[in-house]
């Protein structure tokens, strides 16, 4: 079962960013509050950084444990841990750090300063979901390139295409740098709640691409290949929306 998408639309990026840390906050406090240790799944990009800033200035009156919830990222840039270009150096700066996310809730993908290749760090990362009981994730949040790829899935990359995995080693990326891990369509599926995060013009086509009708292939069209299973939604600015 997979939700439809629904589309909320903001007047700004910082709008957006505004509502979606909240929103967040509100969704990992309310599961916390049923006993549960959210599984939040982080994105990188513009967007996403706006986001994890607003959620620090948020934080405090939210009621959130931030010793109860885990942290993954639906990819990463293999590169050394102390790069700027790591996805989970970003949330780190923006908001991890500073809220004392301990350690073991912190999810990461290998760096090379951990594991000699990109195949050999996709399939440690595996085994260490496979390791820490792989549920799905409550949230996962998606950022969307202008190509319309999510996490480190490429429109007509080969690597996309891997099925019966979890992660993926990501070769010749498009976008650099060139050498990526990223969780496979099939593992990224498997969460209660989708929400893609989209601001900018120069999205738009990719929003419209995405949200087309019929549903494109995930081939075409990574951005179109994954639905939460309660629910799938769409947070754009007006720019983004602007071709829908
Ligand atoms: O490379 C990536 O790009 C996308 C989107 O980034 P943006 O800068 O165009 O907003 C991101 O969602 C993904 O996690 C990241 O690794």
């Amino acid at each position: 079962m997979s939700a439809e998408p629904r589309i909320e639309v903001h007047p700004d990026a910082d709008t957006l960013a505004h509502a979606v840390a909240g929103e967040l906050l509100d969704r990992i406090h309310q599961a916390q509050a049923s006993g549960h240790v959210p599984q939040i799944c982080l994105t990188g990009g513009t967007i996403a950084e706006a986001i994890h800033r607003q959620i620090a200035v948020i934080a405090d009156a939210s009621g959130v444990d931030w010793g109860a919830v885990d942290f993954w990222w639906g990819d990463e840039r293999f590169v050394s841990a102390d790069s700027p270009d790591r996805n989970e150096g970003q949330a780190r700066a923006a908001f991890l750090d500073a809220l004392g996310v301990p350690a073991h809730r912190i999810h990461a993908m290998p760096s090379t300063d951990d594991v000699a290749d990109v195949d050999a760090a996709a399939a440690a990362f595996e085994q260490a979901v496979r390791e820490h009981g792989s549920g799905g994730f409550d949230l996962l949040m998606l950022g969307v390139g202008p190509d319309a790829h999510i996490a480190s899935l490429f429109p007509h990359h080969p690597d996309a295409a891997l099925t019966d995995h979890i992660a993926v080693a990501v070769h010749d990326s498009p976008k650099p740098p060139p050498e990526r891990i990223s969780f496979t369509f099939e593992a990224l599926a498997r969460s209660r709640s989708v929400w893609f995060l989209v601001s900018g013009e120069g999205k738009a086509d990719a929003v419209a691409a995405a949200l087309a009708d019929p549903t494109p292939s995930r081939v075409d069209v990574p951005a179109a290949g994954v639905r939460g299973e309660d629910e799938t939604v769409w947070f754009l600015d007006r720019d983004a929306a602007s071709r829908l």
